[in-house]
């Protein structure tokens, strides 16, 4: 039997709905650290709960200690794959950090649920089985971390969450799930990409990221240079544009040094320096600003806080980190 390390930290996946009141809250005691007995009979299970969290409670600093338990728990080689219980709001940032940094083989798999434990049809214990099984699985080896959830498996780099409170809440929108799980069974359709590996052990840089709009100006770029951010990452308009009266702070931001790395706040295409207009993506690749494709906001804020750990020099940033 395969053992696998189960980590619980948290999200409605480990709350209990309160009828009265009608609101879901998170307890003294997560009550999936009982009730995964019946999982059992699929791997041996050792359970850790470092956090118990609401995932919009999530710290960077909740991330590396979660990088730094799985690197200690698998040193020892007896830990055959990892299942993370977590918060859905922002599973794919913590899924795709531990992705960028932890360098390791042994399957990682994140999941959560979208109904608490206590309602009807909840979908807890249902993805912690799917998830195990696929932590189970030999071809899950060397995929990197991989969310399991409503049946469905997905890279880190490509998931991301699309509904607010629907079972089927994430997708891998560019690419389409990376697996399925049908009748308890693991299928892959493809291989990941190979992400790039980011070393880091500690976080102490500040990223901004913010979303462009029709009538942006300067004012959120400038207030970010006087907060002296060590970087900003705007998710712009379309193919990379932002609007004329934002160019000034993007410009400002780069001239006290603070990396800017421009992604689409569209779901699909990449971002290239096609419009030659004022805000248009030719002036902004000209200003120095990096240019990210395949990667959301939330996503290019964390390797842009990892890759700063390396250097600030703009153009390492560019051809080191974000050239691909
Ligand atoms: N479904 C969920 O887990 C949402 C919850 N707000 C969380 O992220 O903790």
């Amino acid at each position: 039997m395969k053992h696998i390390l189960v980590i619980h930290t948290g999200g409605t996946i480990s709350m209990e709905a309160d009828t009265e009141n009608n609101t879901v809250n998170i307890g003294d005691t997560n009550p999936l650290t009982k009730g995964l007995e019946d999982l059992r009979k699929l791997a041996r299970l050792t359970v850790k709960e470092p956090l118990h969290k609401p995932s919009p409670h999530i710290t960077i600093n909740d991330m590396l200690e979660l990088k730094r338990l799985i690197e200690s728990e698998c040193a020892s080689g007896d830990i055959d794959g990892v299942v993370i219980t977590h918060g859905t709001d922002t599973m794919e940032e913590t899924a795709f950090f531990l992705d960028l940094t932890l360098d390791t083989d042994t399957p990682v798999i994140m999941t959560g649920a979208m109904r608490s434990i206590n309602e009807t049809g909840s979908d807890g214990l249902y993805n912690i089985l799917s998830a195990i099984r696929t932590a189970v699985y030999e071809k899950s080896i060397g995929k990197g971390l991989l969310v399991v959830f409503n049946d469905e498996i997905h890279t880190a780099r490509e998931v991301t969450k699309v509904h607010t409170t629907n079972a089927a809440a994430f997708q891998s929108v560019v690419t389409g799930p990376i697996g399925t799980i049908t009748n308890g069974s693991v299928t892959f359709h493809y291989d990941p990409l190979p992400e790039l590996k980011i070393k880091v052990n500690k976080i102490t840089k500040r990223v901004g990221l913010i979303k462009a709009y029709a009538g942006m100006d300067s004012s959120i770029l400038y207030t970010l240079s006087e907060l002296k951010y060590d970087g900003v990452v705007i998710e712009a308009l379309g193919q990379g544009n932002l609007p004329p009266d934002a160019v000034d702070g993007v410009d400002k931001l780069l001239s006290n040094g603070i990396p800017v790395v421009l992604v689409s706040r569209c779901l699909k295409g990449s971002v290239q320096d096609t419009y030659g207009y004022p805000g248009g993506g030719k002036q902004l690749k000209e200003l120095g600003v990096i240019f990210c494709t395949g990667l959301n906001g939330q996503k290019a804020r964390l390797k842009l806080l990892a890759a700063l750990m390396q250097t600030n020099e703009i153009q390492k940033l560019k051809d080191e980190y974000f050239s691909a």
